[in-house]
């Protein structure tokens, strides 16, 4: 699914108006009935059912005006509180708030406090307050409104966007509608999609209003992954595949008191279809490993006195790494100086396709300029908010206020493909394409998680994907089999194993969805 911001949007709307003669009141016309035909379906038609519209004086109130009178029309009473001067609506939301039987529509220039009482009484509170044209904090009587409204305790559906939600990154601008149900036109925007606007909507529905398929093909945007647009990327396996055909990734990995993260790697790496894994430890911790893994053939690596990688470790390293078709470099490693001195070494070295996460990752923001060294070479990163914060330079805040921006641009600047995780991990690739994941829960928020995902894109990479797409099937492919596992086990107490061993049912279950 498409995503593009509320200026994207309006461009949208006026290439379709002016290059394609569509007329904006029939668009209105189209998003109005698209959010009244959700309302009928959710709350069905007829006498005694009461909508109440909550109106600003933009097009997003001039979409409620057309709700009004689609639900009047089918037995619903509809009535709607305008919070501006008739005199204050204009263009195309004026002639459909002419459209309106003047008893109908309240005025409310001073404020929608008095009105609690009706809101109270309806079956569903239509937010039409704000759309895309939000440009600042919400205050004054639209922000008391947004408050009446979230304590009405009626389902509110939002028109577009939850009105006080940023459309171009889902921040709350001040304060925000909390609706139950989003009805958004033509493409979802970005506030529909990224936290915290999306949890603000709801369930999200895209109506379909009839814009020319060129434009909105035309227009820049970002890819949503879902399970549709997850299933797509999955490639048919040969039924003449062996285990040589499948893939072998090599992990680098873990250190004393991080075996765990090793092991996660690798196993997950299997789960997802790896044809086979080496796994490369601290020669101290090969008893340990050996006994945790199974399938894995680990590489005992180095010293014995050491529980860690030393910097002498890198010969043994290439040599292993020779011929593999993917290699994980990172999971457990720790933070002595002659590992993140091994990592710099690898990093210019390595040829096959490279994973980097967790200590690999601050190894490398110790100097991230040796990315470039690996010219040509496929380099996948995968940092949390704090990891990205460390190698680009920003504050955590700063990330998270700007995470499309901060890993496209990173992923541009040293031609690499990045995951930025989080709830709703973002996927950037060198050429400034750029995906966000759908999938996910808060029960992923425990130690463990990221080595998981680590495997699975290692896998993937390994079986021969494009390194875009093992990133963003990868981290959908992870967020699914954790929100598989919501269904038996909730969000609390679920663990990492736990991901890594549902990942074939997972990616079954994926597969098979329609
Ligand atoms: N995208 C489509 O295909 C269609 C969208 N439609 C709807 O139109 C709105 C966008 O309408 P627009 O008039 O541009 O903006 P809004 O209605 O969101 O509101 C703008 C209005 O509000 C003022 N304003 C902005 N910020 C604030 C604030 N913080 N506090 C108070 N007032 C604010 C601003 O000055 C404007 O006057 C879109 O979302 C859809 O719902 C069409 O129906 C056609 C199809
Ligand atoms: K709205």
């Amino acid at each position: 699914m498409k995503v593009v911001t509320g200026q994207v949007m309006q461009s949208i709307d006026k290439r379709a108006i002016g290059e394609f003669g569509i007329p904006g009141l029939a668009l209105m016309e189209r998003a109005g009935t698209a959010c009244a035909d959700a309302i009928s379906e959710r709350f069905g038609d007829g006498v005694g059912k009461k909508a109440v519209i909550v109106a600003g004086k933009g097009n997003n109130g001039g979409d409620g005006f057309v709700i009004s009178r689609i639900l009047s029309q089918r037995g619903w009473e509809a009535p709607v509180l305008l919070l501006a001067s008739p005199e204050a609506v204009t263009g195309d939301a004026a002639a459909n708030l002419k459209r309106l039987d003047p008893g109908v529509v309240t005025t409310l220039p001073h404020g929608l406090s008095g009105q609690e009482h009706l809101l109270k009484s309806a079956s569903v509170v239509v937010d039409a307050l704000l759309g895309t044209g939000i440009n600042s904090e919400v205050g004054g009587i639209y922000g008391e409104a947004i408050d009446i409204v979230n304590a009405c305790g009626v389902p509110v559906v939002a028109v577009d966007l939850p009105s006080g939600i940023d459309a171009g990154n889902g921040q709350v601008l001040g304060r925000a509608v909390r609706a139950e149900l989003t009805v958004s036109f033509a493409l979802a925007k970005l506030g529909n999609v990224l936290y915290p606007g999306a949890e603000f909507g709801g369930r999200l529905a895209v109506a379909d209003i009839g814009m020319p398929q060129a434009v909105v093909d035309e227009a820049p945007g970002c890819e949503f992954v879902d399970e549709e647009s997850a299933r797509g990327m999955i490639r048919k396996r040969s039924v003449l595949a062996h285990k040589g055909s499948n893939g072998h990734c090599l992990i680098i990995a873990g250190s004393a008191g991080k075996t765990g993260a090793a092991a996660m790697a690798a196993q997950s790496a299997l789960r997802s279809g790896a044809g086979l894994v080496s796994l490369a430890i601290p020669a101290a911790l090969n008893p340990v490993l050996e006994s945790k893994t199974t399938e894995a053939m680990t590489i005992a690596v180095g010293r014995e006195d050491k529980g860690y990688f030393l910097a002498g470790a890198l010969d043994e390293l290439l040599s292993v790494a020779k011929g593999k078709d993917a290699v994980a470099l990172g999971p457990g490693l720790g933070t002595a100086h002659s590992t993140v001195y091994l990592v710099h070494s690898l990093l210019a070295l390595l040829e096959a396709p490279l994973v980097i996460d967790a200590d690999g990752l601050n190894a490398v923001a110790a100097a991230p300029e040796l990315l470039l060294q690996r010219r040509g070479r496929v380099t996948l990163l995968t940092p949390h908010p704090g990891e990205m914060a460390r190698l680009s330079g920003l504050s955590i805040p700063q990330v998270e206020a700007d995470r499309i921006g901060c890993a496209r641009d990173f992923a541009a600047r040293f031609q690499v493909y990045l995951v930025l995780k989080g709830a709703r991990s973002i996927v950037a690739a060198p050429d400034g394409g750029v995906s966000i994941n759908g999938s996910g829960n808060p029960g992923m928020a425990t130690g463990g998680m990221g080595d998981v995902l680590t495997g699975v894109i290692a896998a993937l990479l390994g079986q021969g994907y494009h390194p875009f797409a093992a990133a963003r099937l990868g981290t959908f492919l992870h967020g699914y089999a954790a929100d598989c596992l919501v269904e038996e086990m909730g969000t609390r107490g679920m663990v990492a194993t736990d991901v890594q061993e549902a990942l074939p049912r997972a990616l079954q279950r994926l597969m098979a969805a329609t």
